[in-house]
């Protein structure tokens, strides 16, 4: 819990280390061509070696929760000391779990995940809006309460995305509805001349979509989380095109770009360096 909010300490964190943020997701296939069995105990060694490479190096970390719901209990308690250790460090988290329910159900949610008693925080929470973007609100407000931040699945890097979010409802595109209600919550951080927190997740590897269904990103004022650079074959100049007037905004993550160069500490840590650079004399502001 902190009184400094999520979009001005995340970009303070961008503009110390770059717009890259590094997935921490424990793949089968990763953890054994680390060396590493494929148990509790090789999760926690895989975790261990992420935070030992990336704390004090990258803008933010961020641990996909799937990897660490297979192993239960124990993995969830990985999860908790990753986030814990990188806390510590002062490197920036979000939490990808992308919870999403009805108003009711997410107050729970919220609590676990970026309440003032949250058991496991990240800085941020990935959150999906499918059940509407009003669903959200307490994990909103609580979250802005404790000075972190949600981003929202807009224009997701998969391709089977599009099918919903580029459908046409009431009010426009369901990507545009997103777009619309982060900009109204960050509206009075725009108006204190901050980034806001409540952020989007647009893939950067959905070519001209936003262009195409006119999604003013950078209007929203929010920090933009955009996966599929690196394995998803999205590189950097693709990342800087996709967002246009606001590449500035945006947070690239990639995570099995990075963690291939593992288990070497030090190799990890320059796969990252690497990749903050390009990113950032791509993205220039
Ligand atoms: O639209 C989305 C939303 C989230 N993700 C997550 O990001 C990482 C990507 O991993 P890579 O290894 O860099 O492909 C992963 O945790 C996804 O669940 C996404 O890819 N697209």
């Amino acid at each position: 819990m902190t009184s400094t909010p999520f979009g001005v300490r995340l970009r303070r964190a961008m503009d110390e280390h770059g717009p890259l943020c590094v997935g921490v997701d424990p793949h089968r296939a990763l953890v054994e061509s680390w060396g590493l069995p494929y148990d509790a105990s090789g999760l926690e060694r895989f975790a261990r070696s992420c935070v030992e490479a990336f704390a004090g190096e990258v803008a933010v970390v961020k641990p996909q929760s799937a990897f660490f719901e297979v192993f239960g209990s124990r993995g969830l308690a990985v999860l908790e000391r990753l986030l814990a250790d990188l806390r510590e460090a002062g490197t920036l988290t979000i939490l990808d779990a992308k919870r999403g329910d009805i108003g009711s159900t997410m107050d729970a949610y919220a609590a676990a995940y970026v309440g003032p008693d949250a058991p496991s925080p990240g800085d941020a929470l990935t959150v999906n809006p499918y059940l509407g973007y009003g669903a959200l609100r307490s994990t909103v407000e609580l979250a802005r309460s404790t000075g972190r931040g949600v981003f929202v699945l807009a224009l997701t890097s998969n391709p089977e995305g599009a099918n919903v979010q580029h459908a046409v409802g009431e009010r426009g595109t369901v990507a545009a509805s997103m777009v619309a209600g982060a900009a109204a919550d960050n509206a009075a951080a725009a108006a204190e001349g901050r980034l806001g927190d409540v952020g989007l997740v647009v893939g950067a590897t959905v070519g001209s979509a936003v262009r195409d269904l006119g999604l003013d990103l950078l209007a929203a004022n929010a920090p933009i989380l955009a996966p599929g650079y690196g394995s998803q074959g999205a590189g950097a100049a693709d990342v800087a095109v996709v967002f246009g007037d606001a590449a500035g905004n945006v947070l690239a993550n990639s995570s099995r770009g990075v963690l291939r160069h593992g288990p070497d500490v030090a190799a990890l840590r320059a796969a990252a360096r690497r990749d903050a650079e390009e990113l950032a004399l791509a993205l220039r502001r």
